[in-house]
């Protein structure tokens, strides 16, 4: 397993830039998710580190080797696309013997051993004389899997490799791709356009936007500290408050109502972002609320292990994941409180990065 480093890396088509200036550090044994909306470049930047298309400008080191002028072969990564095509008329110890008989870095037992190794990995070692079409979805993938690992790569590229696998075996899948990683230490690079994937997988998320990187953190970071309102936006379910900051409280755009400021040095305008479960509404504030205003209730939506209600607050509707606490009816007023340290703030109004 390397690190991966990736410089100043452009891309265009023509008249379209499609990677704007990427500079990533991923350390080796991590498991790094891009995340972002259709056609941000996610797929266009796992090629360029693949070598399956050249970068514009800019550099990518793998293990501290400079690699942007190599073939995909002398680069040694393992490739997983959405479509992982098995070869039809092949076993599956061929499908995965295949890309070790190319390397030809090894003799016929090394690689028939090698091969069986990375499907045993991936506990299909019963499977090995059986043909791919004998397998299910799931199998096949991970066939396709134990073929893009057997060589032992330096770095894994996986691109929406779950899209194609119905909800519950992608699930299953997530899992066993997480414990694949820790019990193999291989560097990944996972492409997804899907968050809860992206936060359920990595230890770290590049959330891209537009060709360029937005913000990239832990799960976590990105979760409770959006540095953006498209982060914020994109990243869980988010209340974003058009407000202004001074002298370390809020007040809400066309409303006097003012609240304590998460962090008390920001002036000028922004956003106030309030997660859904950190709003509770009720008859009175919250016991460690020290942040409140009065709210109308809009609705109130039952969804099995909570309810969501809809409440209008300063000229805002805000979504708030219900305790149940409330005994109030549609229509009706209430108090809603939060605690200002689980709420952020965003100088970001014009959806620029920074
Ligand atoms: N070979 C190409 N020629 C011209 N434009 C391309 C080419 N490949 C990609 N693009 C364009 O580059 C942009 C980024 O595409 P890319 O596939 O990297 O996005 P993505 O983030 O992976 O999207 P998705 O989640 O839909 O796969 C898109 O606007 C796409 O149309």
């Amino acid at each position: 397993m390397s690190n991966l480093e990736i410089r100043d890396l452009r891309k265009s088509f023509k008249d379209t830039h499609v990677l704007r200036g990427i500079d990533v550090d991923i350390h080796s044994g991590a498991f790094v998710s891009l995340l972002g909306p259709s056609g941000c470049g996610k797929t266009t930047l796992l090629r360029c580190i693949a070598g399956l298309e050249s970068p514009s400008d800019g550099k990518i080191f793998i293990g501290g080797e400079d690699v942007t002028n190599l073939s995909p072969e002398k680069r040694r990564l393992g490739v997983m696309f959405q479509s992982y095509a098995l070869f039809p008329h092949m076993t599956v110890l061929e499908n995965v013997r295949f890309g070790l008989r190319m390397l030809q870095d090894r003799g016929a037992a090394e690689q028939r051993a090698s091969a069986k190794a990375a499907l045993e990995t991936v506990r299909m070692e019963a499977f090995a004389s059986r043909m791919p079409s004998e397998l299910s979805g799931g199998q096949q993938q991970r066939v396709a899997l134990a073929r893009s690992i057997a060589f032992n790569p330096r770095v894994l590229l996986l691109d929406e490799p779950l899209s194609n696998l119905d909800a519950r075996l992608r699930e299953d899948m997530q899992i066993e791709l997480v414990e694949l990683h820790r019990e193999m230490g291989l560097t990944t690079v996972f492409v997804t356009h899907d968050q809860h994937e992206a936060m359920a997988m990595s230890d770290t998320v590049i959330l891209m936007r537009d060709g360029e990187i937005e913000q990239e953190g832990s799960p976590t970071d990105l979760y409770r500290t959006p540095q953006t309102q498209f982060s914020a936006e994109f990243i869980g379910s988010a209340n974003l408050i058009p407000a202004h900051a001074k002298n370390g409280r809020v007040t809400f755009d066309g409303s006097d109502i003012t609240v304590p400021l998460p962090n008390p040095q920001a002036e000028g305008a922004g956003f106030l972002v309030l997660r859904q479960e950190v709003l509770s509404f009720g008859l009175e504030k919250g016991e460690s609320a020290d942040a409140s205003m009065p709210g109308t209730l809009q609705t109130s939506i039952f969804q099995g292990a909570h309810s969501v209600a809809h409440v209008e607050s300063a000229g805002h509707p805000l979504k708030i994941i219900r305790s149940g606490s409330a005994a109030i009816p549609a229509g009706g007023e209430g108090v809603l409180s939060w605690n200002s340290k689980e709420s952020t703030w965003i100088s970001d109004r014009d959806g620029s990065r920074g």
